[in-house]
């Protein structure tokens, strides 16, 4: 349960984007879709978390990964939503780490595969706002 131990950055850091020294080549990720899972360049994550940023998506602290947290008016409306991300998770193969209590849902994504955020991710959280918009 290691990962409950992460905490959020607060919204002064959250713009501190976290630095990995490790090259992308050692962080590539082997899948038929490579491209889209390629560990995220220093270019691509500035430009790309800055949009999620304005959506109230957060870098994690300690870990490559982004968190989100929703509210929706009903239990129901929270897992409808759920599970019209699910069906997209599946066919992306690309899989939320997610807690739901009541109306409200904890979304963390981050690539598995590479350890840290790639292109899925970012597809990921556009295709959960969308969604989020539309319940
Ligand atoms: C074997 C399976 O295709 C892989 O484990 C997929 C499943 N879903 C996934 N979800 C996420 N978030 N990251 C991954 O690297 C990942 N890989």
């Amino acid at each position: 349960m290691s990962w409950l131990m992460f905490s959020l950055r607060t919204s002064s850091a959250r713009t501190r984007l976290s630095r990995v020294s490790l090259s992308p080549l050692s962080r590539s990720c082997s899948s038929k879709m490579a491209s889209e899972s390629h560990w995220l360049s220093a270019a691509d994550r500035d430009q790309l978390l800055m949009e999620l940023r304005a959506k109230g998506w957060m870098e994690v602290e300690d870990r490559d990964a982004i968190f989100k947290e929703l509210h929706f008016k009903t239990f129901n409306q929270a897992f409808g939503f759920m599970s019209r991300v699910a069906l997209q998770a599946e066919k992306m193969n690309h899989h939320p780490e997610w807690f739901n209590v009541y109306n409200k849902v904890q979304i963390t994504l981050t690539t598995h595969d590479c350890g840290g955020l790639s292109k899925r991710d970012i597809k990921m959280a556009k295709f959960i706002d969308k969604i989020a918009l539309s319940v």
